[in-house]
């Protein structure tokens, strides 16, 4: 008998936790207003100098934001749920995920806002989880979203005398698995339309053109992605476009944007559209308010006849089944391939 297999001695306990932005606990101005204040004070989101930027935060944006994005919130509220898409679709892919990855706890945190990193990391560690792997849900690096769930990680351990072994999942923006799930989807989505888009816009969240120059790869993430996304289809260059969506302040954001993308395709000749967003992980405020809602007001205002907006993977059996190709491949030698 070897001793990994002594019934005295347990087997090490392992845990996945999946973590997604974050979001308000309601669709109050308050509780937007706190959610906003944790999410924009984070250096790795907002990369100008605290003694500059923290003025503006709280004296502007803190005062204006929080009522015009609760009103946004509200539109896309899961009543049923009682809560944010992005937590109720973000718990459902734990749900799911568990399951199909036995030997391994699956759990789930918002890098902002709850359940929070610092607490499911508690209770993993609660439940007896000596290894950790941690999946930061976004298919695409960039330092605003990856860098800064780990950096919540890593100074939650530095409090801890007895740490957990770690192991990170890295970006997925050009995994088969995730390629495949996604044309997959996107073939799924446009089956069940009563028209055919002309072009397919894949929109992807914005970050501020600098920190392309800076070295962060998102933008050639997103890159590769939409290629690859094409390429799967058997598309041609100009069926699916990508884009950036979500831009947030004055200066300049990585393009091109996707709302006025979406203004220009009538007068290009292009009446009909379906936007997919495939650095989402989950549909949530940016894509079910921002596109769905508003990208489609600006389409057909323009002119546009037909617009669909196809869902993300969110806990849908093929989502579900790509993460636990991911996950799988890193929990290799801690828990027995299933
Ligand atoms: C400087 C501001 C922002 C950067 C940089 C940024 C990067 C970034 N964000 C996501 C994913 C999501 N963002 C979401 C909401 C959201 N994003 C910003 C600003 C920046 N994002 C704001 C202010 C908000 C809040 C809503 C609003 O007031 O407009 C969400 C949705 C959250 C939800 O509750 O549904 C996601 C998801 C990525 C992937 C990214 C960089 C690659
Ligand atoms: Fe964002
Ligand atoms: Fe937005």
């Amino acid at each position: 008998m070897r001793v990994s297999d002594h019934p005295t001695i347990p087997a090490p306990q392992v845990g996945v936790l999946l973590v997604n932005l974050g979001t308000p606990d309601d669709a109050s101005p308050a509780a937007v207003k706190r959610y906003l204040r944790e999410f924009l004070s984070d250096r790795r989101v907002v990369e100008i100098p605290a003694l500059l930027w923290q003025p503006i935060l709280r004296g502007i944006i803190l005062n204006t934001r929080p009522k015009k994005s609760a009103a946004n919130y509200a539109k896309v509220w899961d009543h049923d749920a009682g809560d944010s898409p992005l937590r109720v679709i973000t718990r459902a892919q734990a749900a799911a995920l568990q399951p199909i990855v036995p030997g391994a706890l699956v759990d789930w945190a918002m890098r902002y806002g709850s359940p929070s990193i610092p607490a499911r990391l508690a209770a993993l560690k609660e439940a007896g989880c000596t290894r950790i792997l941690i999946a930061p849900l976004y298919p695409q690096y960039s330092a605003a979203t990856t860098a800064t769930v780990m950096d919540k990680v890593f100074a939650t351990l530095n409090g801890w005398r007895w740490q957990p072994a770690l192991r990170t999942l890295p970006p997925y923006h050009d995994d088969a698995a995730y390629i495949d799930a996604l044309a997959a989807s996107v073939e799924a989505g446009l089956a069940t339309l009563d028209f055919e888009p002309e072009v397919v816009l894949a929109s992807f969240h914005g970050m501020p053109a600098r920190t392309l120059k800076l070295g962060d790869p998102y933008h050639c993430h997103c890159q590769k992605t939409a290629r690859l996304l094409r390429e799967k289809l058997g598309w041609p260059e100009g069926k699916l476009r990508l884009t950036f969506q979500s831009r947030f302040g004055r200066a300049e954001w990585l393009k091109p944007y996707t709302d006025p993308t979406l203004r220009a395709l009538p007068g290009e000749g292009i009446r009909r559209v379906a936007v997919v967003a495939p650095g989402f992980a989950a549909d949530c405020l940016e894509t079910l308010e921002e596109i769905a809602i508003q990208g489609r007001e600006s389409f057909e205002h323009a002119g546009g006849e037909r617009f669909a907006y196809l869902p993300c993977l969110n806990a849908s059996t093929r989502g579900v089944a790509m993460l636990r190709t991911l996950v799988a491949r890193e929990l290799e030698g801690w828990i027995a391939p299933a």
